[in-house]
């Protein structure tokens, strides 16, 4: 599916958070947002997931625009993976990851067996299987963000936004669950603060500096050392890497 979107304007009082966005990610593209501290990566992704209703400007998922579908109709394809979810305390793994199947059932479904099966296969594939029937606050925070990932596949989604996946992730887990996004046949976009994974698993990158897009393109074309000092007010060498000769940048030190 794709997700377009045009001049997207949202704030708060006089405050203007995200100006006039315009972007488009192709059926199983996998775009990443990057940007310094407040630039409005969240508030944007939550305007593309409809959890928020932009001042100005439309969002198309699937070439509908999304202001006009009911959230469960949009949730039966579009999954978002919040910061840090709060999630209730008194339950287990497996109970936060069943949410994921609430879209797909009707008030009187019982349990399915594909149910079943789309939450033993979420589970399977971000590794906490063995923690099926743990309490969730026993959780740590790293296991808590993959059982929020999972909960995620669970829901079966054709579009799939996620905010700072990887933020409590071990360099293990944190390589796992983005190539596991980028590998699923779906379209994502993935707010990162690590440069060098966003090059690694993005094909492309969206650039925001106050709110605003100030670069798009592949890993490539946007993380040039120019764009690292003026954005993120960093010096850095930019190599081209022995991984399909994606950029990977070295920060000085001094
Ligand atoms: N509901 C709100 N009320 C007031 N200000 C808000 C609100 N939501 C976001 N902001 C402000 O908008 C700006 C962008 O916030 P946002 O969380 O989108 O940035 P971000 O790029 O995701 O930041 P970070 O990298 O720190 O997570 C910030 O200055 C934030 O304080």
């Amino acid at each position: 599916m794709s997700v377009v979107a045009e001049n997207l304007r949202w704030g708060v009082r006089r405050k203007i958070i995200v100006s006039d966005v315009s972007l488009s990610v192709a059926p199983g593209e996998t775009l990443g947002l990057i940007g310094p501290n407040g630039s409005g990566k969240s508030s944007l992704l939550r305007l593309l997931a409809g959890l928020r209703r932009p001042a100005s400007g439309r969002v198309e998922i699937n070439g509908q625009d999304i202001a006009g579908v009911a959230r469960k109709a949009l949730s039966r394809h579009v999954a978002f993976v919040q910061q840090s979810a709060a999630t209730d305390t008194n339950v287990s793994v497996e109970d936060v990851v069943r949410l994921g199947r609430t879209p797909h059932r009707s008030a009187l479904a019982g349990w399915s067996e594909g149910d079943e099966a789309a939450v033993t296969d979420a589970l399977q594939r971000v590794g906490m299987t063995s923690r099926r029937t743990q309490a969730w606050q026993t959780l740590s925070g790293g296991e808590r963000q993959r059982v929020h990932i999972a909960r995620a596949l669970a829901q079966a989604p054709q579009v799939m936004f996620l905010d700072e996946p990887t933020n409590h992730l071990d360099i293990h887990h944190q390589i796992e669950i983005l190539r596991m996004v980028r590998d699923l046949d779906l379209t994502s976009v993935i707010a990162l603060h690590d440069l060098n994974l966003a090059a690694m698993y993005c094909d492309r990158i969206v650039v925001l500096q106050d709110g605003q897009i100030h670069a798009c393109g592949t890993p490539e074309e946007v993380l040039t050392p120019q764009l690292l000092k003026d954005v993120f007010r960093v010096s850095a060498h930019v190599d081209a890497s022995a991984d399909a000769g994606r950029p990977h940048i070295r920060f000085s030190a001094g």
